[in-house]
């Protein structure tokens, strides 16, 4: 990188529910009454955190370095793809100083598994549980995700030179 100061960085994710009966939101897999439509498993969570992790360096956004047009990463585990990206990070000399998540569902209730999850960020991104912040927020039955149509993620990194 030109500079070795610390980044930040921010990323979005949706996807809209469809078939099934679970969905994986933060590497954890959650009964519910359908899935989420994708062609990885679908984790808005971890996609939005992977998109800011690659915003924080410039290095463009998990739709470039995991087409999904590439058979590869068909029913692919996200987290596997997170891991990928921290490799990334720390091969350009910078390690994680903070996450934090943000999901909007009207349902499935996430309260339950928000543990499980920043554990599973924590150990896919190598840092500490309490490096990483998981959120969950209806939107009061406004808009799609109130609608019960999908579910939407964002999530801010910030990276320090290692
Ligand atoms: N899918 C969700 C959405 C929200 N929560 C938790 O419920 C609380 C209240 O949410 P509001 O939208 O009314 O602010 C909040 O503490 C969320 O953590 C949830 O568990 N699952
Ligand atoms: C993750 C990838 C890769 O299989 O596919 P999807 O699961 O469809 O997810 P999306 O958020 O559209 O991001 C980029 C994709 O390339």
């Amino acid at each position: 990188m030109s500079t070795r100061l610390p980044r930040v960085g921010h990323g979005i994710d949706v996807h809209r529910f469809g078939e099934g009966t679970e969905v994986t939101i933060g590497g954890v897999v959650i009964p519910h009454d359908c899935g989420l439509v994708a062609h990885s498993d679908g984790d808005v969570a971890l996609h939005a955190l992977a998109d800011a992790m690659l915003g924080a360096l410039a290095l463009g956004d998990i739709g470039k370095h995991f087409p999904d047009t590439d058979a590869a990463f068909k029913g692919a585990d996200s987290r596997v793809l997170l891991r990928h990206v921290t490799g990334l990070i720390h091969a350009r000399g910078y390690v994680i100083g903070n996450a934090d998540v943000t999901v909007l569902a009207e349902r499935p209730k996430l309260a339950p598994h928000i543990l499980a999850m920043r554990e599973r960020i924590a150990e896919d991104l190598g840092v500490a549980v309490d490096q990483v912040s998981v959120k969950a927020t209806t939107t009061e039955q406004l808009g799609f995700v109130g609608r019960r149509e999908g579910i939407e993620a964002h999530a801010m990194v910030m990276l320090w030179p290692s």
